[in-house]
C-alpha cells in the first residue's frame, strides 16, 4: 500500500498522537497497597522496595487523607503481624482487635471518599507462612474456608469496603459471600484474587510483611496457579464470578498481561491486575542504578495494563503516579 498508506502520518505531531491514542491512564484506575505495623509515629523502610515504608496507623491515616485528596479510589491494607501473634492456626486473623481491623476503623472515622480493601488469607498470621491451615503438610481447603469466613466478617464489621480473598482455596468466594450476607453485609464488595499464580515476584512483599521467614523454603504451588497455565485461569475466574465475585484480579501483572486480556474478553467483568512487589522492585532498582527512567517506565507499565484490558491496577506506584497525573 505504501506510499499511499503511511503509518507515520498520524504520529507526526503531538496533537495528532493525542488524537489517535486508544488508551489512557487515569487516577481512577489506581488502588494503592499500603503496609502497616503496630506502634506509633513510626515508618519502617523496606529495603527490597526502595521508597516504600511500613506505617503505623497515625501515619496511615495521614497518607490516606493525601490519597483521597489525589482522588485515588481505594487503598489496600497489608499488616506486618508481630511474630508473637503468629500461630499454627492463624487465629489473629479473626481477632476484631487485630492491626488491620484497628486500621480500618481509624480510616473509616475520617469519612474520606476512599474505599478500603482488605485481603482475606492466613499468611500474615501463621507460623508456617501458608495462606491456610496445614494438616499433614498439606494446606486443607474446607477447614481453611471456615476461618476465612470469620476473617472476612470481622473485617467487614471494622468497616472494610472490599473483601479480597487472596488464598486461592476452592469455593471460598461463595462461602464468604454467604457469610457476609448472613452477617448483614450485603453491600460489602468482593474482589477475588481469581487467577493468582505461584510466582517468584512476591519476594519483596514477603520481606515487607515478614511472612517470608515463616514460609522458609516452602511454596504455595498446591493452591496458587502454575505460571504455565492460561485455560486454567479462565476456569478459576468463571468459578469466582459464578460464586458472586464483584470484581476479579490477575496477579502478578506485567508477565501475565495475556491473562488480563483473556479474562476481560471472556467474562466482561471489572478486571484488575496487581503490579506486585517484584515488579515494583525491578523498575525501582534499575532506576536507582540509572539504567531506566523511573517516571517513564512507571507510566508505561501502568498504561500497558489498561491496553491489555484492565479496569484498574494495584500498584505501589499509585501515589507517585496520581501526583504526576493530577499535576497534568
Ligand atoms: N496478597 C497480596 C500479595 O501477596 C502481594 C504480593 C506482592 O506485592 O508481591
Ligand atoms: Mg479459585
Amino acid at each position: 500500500m505504501y506510499p499511499q498508506v503511511r503509518m507515520r502520518r498520524n504520529r507526526r505531531t503531538d496533537w495528532s498522537r493525542r488524537l489517535v491514542s486508544e488508551n489512557q491512564l487515569s487516577v481512577n484506575d489506581l488502588i494503592w497497597p499500603v503496609f502497616i505495623q503496630d506502634g506509633e509515629n513510626q515508618k519502617t523502610e523496606i529495603p527490597s522496595m526502595p521508597g516504600v515504608h511500613r506505617l503505623t496507623i497515625d501515619h496511615l491515616v495521614e497518607q490516606a487523607a493525601a490519597a483521597a485528596e489525589l482522588q485515588i479510589p481505594a487503598l489496600a491494607l497489608f499488616p506486618a503481624t508481630d511474630p508473637s501473634k503468629k500461630t499454627e492456626g492463624g487465629e489473629e486473623a479473626f481477632n476484631p482487635e487485630n492491626l488491620v481491623c484497628r486500621a480500618v476503623r481509624a480510616l473509616k472515622e475520617q469519612n474520606l471518599n476512599l474505599g478500603i480493601l482488605c485481603d482475606v488469607a492466613l499468611d500474615p498470621y501463621t507460623i508456617h507462612g501458608q495462606d491456610g491451615l496445614v494438616k499433614d503438610g498439606y494446606v486443607v481447603n474446607d477447614e481453611t474456608i471456615d476461618v476465612l469466613c470469620q476473617q472476612a466478617v470481622v473485617q467487614a464489621e471494622a468497616g472494610c469496603d472490599i473483601i479480597a480473598p487472596s488464598d486461592m482455596m476452592d469455593g471460598r468466594i461463595g462461602a464468604i459471600r454467604e457469610a457476609l450476607d448472613e452477617a448483614g453485609f450485603q453491600y460489602v464488595q468482593i474482589m477475588a484474587y481469581a487467577a493468582k499464580y505461584a510466582s517468584a515476584f512476591y519476594g519483596p512483599f514477603r520481606d515487607a510483611v515478614g511472612s517470608g521467614t515463616n514460609l522458609g523454603t516452602g511454596d504455595k504451588r498446591t493452591y496458587q496457579m502454575d505460571p504455565a497455565n492460561s485455560d486454567e485461569a479462565m476456569r478459576e475466574v468463571g468459578l469466582d464470578v459464578s460464586e458472586g465475585a464483584d470484581m476479579v484480579m490477575v496477579k502478578p501483572g506485567m508477565p501475565y498481561l495475556d491473562i488480563v486480556r483473556r479474562v476481560k474478553a471472556e467474562f466482561e467483568v471489572p478486571t484488575y491486575a496487581y503490579q506486585v512487589s517484584g515488579e515494583f522492585a525491578m523498575i525501582s532498582a534499575a532506576a536507582q542504578n540509572g539504567w531506566l527512567d523511573r517516571k517513564k517506565c512507571m507510566l508505561e507499565s501502568l498504561l500497558c495494563f489498561k491496553r491489555a484490558g484492565a479496569d484498574g491496577v494495584l500498584t505501589y506506584f499509585a501515589k507517585e503516579v496520581a501526583e504526576i497525573l493530577q499535576a497534568g
